[in-house]
């Protein structure tokens, strides 16, 4: 596959689940959350992913939200499907229908719930990738699947042409690094955790892909911006600010997502809460968040000057 990876190089948000009042996908707050980023200047949008509450929800929710999505945002970011489903066939249906859409490429979890031999997780990734004509992006993010991807089978995978990348969420930077080193150019390993997202960048990472740029793009485009240019005592003071919000966003009742969900219904982009047995955001708790979302905009002030 003769892919322009520049086009994946850039902040690629983790794109949430977007819920009406009645905790069902809506259409008019997918959109908005879509062009809300779009206009911060993010260079595409992962779409159905852990931040997407994808294990939360069903097939038909998930085909939904790819669909809005891709009404809104083709061809104005680049826009990346994740289809991992517990099942082949689900992941497979899912594929295609991305495909269909005129998704960039398609990413997928390992197989989830059971043990499975290494065999069976590259068979399930075969199979997605033969079904379309897609690029696909590995997802690698052991601490929720159990599964850490070897560099035995990134390799194997990396002999099929349409598999161009890596998205690691696993905490060692050295994976990031082992990644590019065996990929070289011709793949683009992405940097997952948004606490490490500069040093992701320094060992290797092309680009990053993140849960928690939409509550603050700027900080993320400013941190790549100071990589690529090379101020990298900069760089490391905006990582710092970004994880001193990371940490605040995870010190309270609700989960992170329901957290940041909040913060973006402050700002005017209502994308409703998270699903059930997440836990939503508590009214004691109302204060503090006003007072994280101030930090944002004060640390983007900061670094804006
Ligand atoms: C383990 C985990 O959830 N990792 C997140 C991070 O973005 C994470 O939310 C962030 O680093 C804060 O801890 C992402 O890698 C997930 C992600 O990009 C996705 O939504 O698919």
């Amino acid at each position: 596959m003769n892919e322009n990876l520049n086009k994946y190089k850039g902040v690629i948000p983790a794109f949430y689940a977007c819920y009406d009042e009645n905790d069902g996908v809506s259409e008019e707050r997918t959109k908005n959350l879509a062009v809300y980023l779009y206009e911060k200047g993010v260079k595409g949008l992962y779409v159905g992913g852990s931040s997407g509450e994808c294990i939360y929800q069903s097939i038909e929710e998930r085909k939904r939200t790819l669909k809005y999505v891709a009404e809104k945002m083709k061809g104005k970011l680049t826009l990346i499907a994740h289809v991992g489903a517990p099942s082949t066939k689900d992941s497979v249906a899912l594929a295609k229908y991305a495909s269909e859409l005129g998704y960039d490429a398609l990413s997928a979890i390992p197989p989830i719930y059971y043990k499975l031999p290494e065999s069976s997780i590259y068979t399930y990734w075969t199979k997605i990738i033969d079904s379309t004509e897609l690029p696909f992006i590995i997802y690698n993010i052991p601490q929720t699947t159990g599964y850490n991807l070897s560099i035995n089978l990134f390799e194997r995978l990396l002999e099929n042409k349409k598999v161009i990348g890596v998205k690691n969420s696993s905490m060692p930077a050295l994976d990031i690094e082992r990644f590019k080193t065996i990929g070289g150019n011709n793949v683009i390993v992405f940097n997952g955790p948004d606490e490490q997202y500069v040093s992701g960048r320094l060992i290797g990472a092309d680009a990053g892909i993140g849960g928690t740029y939409a509550v603050m793009p700027e900080l993320f485009l400013i941190a790549e911006e100071y990589v690529s240019t090379g101020r990298f005592a900069d760089s490391r003071a905006v990582q710092r600010e970004i994880n001193n919000i990371i940490i605040a966003l995870n010190s309270l009742n609700g989960s992170m997502y329901a957290v940041i969900k909040q913060i973006l219904k402050i700002q005017g982009v209502n994308v409703g809460s998270v699903r059930e047995p997440m836990s939503p955001v508590i009214e004691d708790d109302l204060a503090k968040i006003e007072e994280i979302r101030d930090n944002i905009n004060q640390a983007i002030l900061n670094f804006s000057s």
